[in-house]
């Protein structure tokens, strides 16, 4: 696996060998790797001939600083897990590479970045969609592969690509959960064994709130419902839990079809984010 840290140095590289001709698949991350990214991983190898990953925790997507601050770093483990992967390529860029002095765009998605993380993280999907764009710039792949956990991030990068006409394919990868069904996420590390235990609600409040919009019970009540049991469960406070278009990520106040259920709800001081697909097909394992 070759591990690069310069940009001049990546593009030297991108440019010879098998990546001048060989189909590439981008999969960026924020490091701190388990197995929901090296899933993404493994799917960049079966789409594409190569797969290349990014490590870049990006400071302009942090609307509070002490979340940026106490973000898991752990380089050395993400570069072994990366190679056992059979990932060809990391690159790992300083903020001073991305942002240069004098550095001044911002990519703003309107419409879908609007509520729920939008609202609850002013100026991150901003900070998101500006930093993908310079990822696949700055890589060109043929497709860039994002995980549905961030179905949000998934829809304002989607809508980015399309409108900037940026000809790189954006694929969505279903979450990887742990046994329990608590989706995998880095900010998981950072939970207390005790909150550990109390974070299995929010997969459990999914899908129960799930099964009952799809029996045809009120949706508000639901909704209700499942966020006192969040309360209940230890969470202090519970940002959204919201029934969407899955597309649109407009809330829905009837059933149909296209729906979706997002959540945000904070532990202590770790903040974790999900989402679950209201569809009779949907299997649920815990
Ligand atoms: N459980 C998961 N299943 C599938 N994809 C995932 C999962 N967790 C993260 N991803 C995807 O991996 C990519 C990198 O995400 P990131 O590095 O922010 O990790 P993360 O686990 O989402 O961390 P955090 O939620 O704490 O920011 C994103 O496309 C994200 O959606
Ligand atoms: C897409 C991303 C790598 C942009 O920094 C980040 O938001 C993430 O890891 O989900
Ligand atoms: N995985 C989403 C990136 C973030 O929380 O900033």
């Amino acid at each position: 696996m070759q591990i690069i840290r310069a940009l001049d140095e990546l593009q030297t590289v991108l440019s010879l060998g098998h990546y001048a001709t060989d189909t590439l698949a981008l999969v960026p991350t924020m490091g701190a790797l388990h197995d929901g990214h090296l899933a993404l991983v493994a799917e960049g190898k079966r789409v594409a001939d190569r797969v290349a990953a990014t490590i870049f925790v990006n400071p302009t997507q942090f609307n509070d600083p002490k979340d940026l601050e106490r973000y898991p770093r752990t380089e050395e483990a993400d570069l072994e897990k990366l190679e056992a992967a059979g990932c060809d390529l990391v690159w790992l860029p300083t903020p001073d590479q991305l942002y240069p002095a004098g550095f001044a765009t911002s990519i703003s998605v309107k419409g879908v970045s609007e509520r729920w993380e939008g609202e609850h993280r002013p100026g991150h999907f901003d900070g998101v969609a500006t930093v993908v764009a310079k990822l696949l710039l700055a890589v060109r792949p043929g497709v860039a592969i994002f995980g549905e956990k961030d179905w949000q991030q998934l829809a304002v990068i989607r809508r980015m690509a399309t409108d900037l006409g940026l000809g790189i394919g954006i694929l969505g990868y279903p979450t990887v959960r742990e046994a329990d069904g608590l989706a995998m996420s880095s900010r998981n590390a950072l939970l207390s064994a005790a909150e550990r235990a109390q974070a299995v609600a929010i997969p459990r409040v999914l899908a129960d709130v799930s099964r009952e919009i799809l029996t045809g019970e009120a949706i508000a009540a639901a909704l209700a419902r499942g966020k006192a049991r969040l309360l209940d469960a230890g969470f202090s406070e519970v940002d959204y839990l919201a029934l969407v278009d899955e597309r649109s990520l407009e809330p829905l106040e009837s059933s149909g079809e296209h729906m979706r259920l997002l959540v945000a709800a904070k532990l202590g001081a770790v903040r974790l984010i999900d989402n679950y697909s209201v569809t009779s097909e949907q299997q649920v394992s815990w």
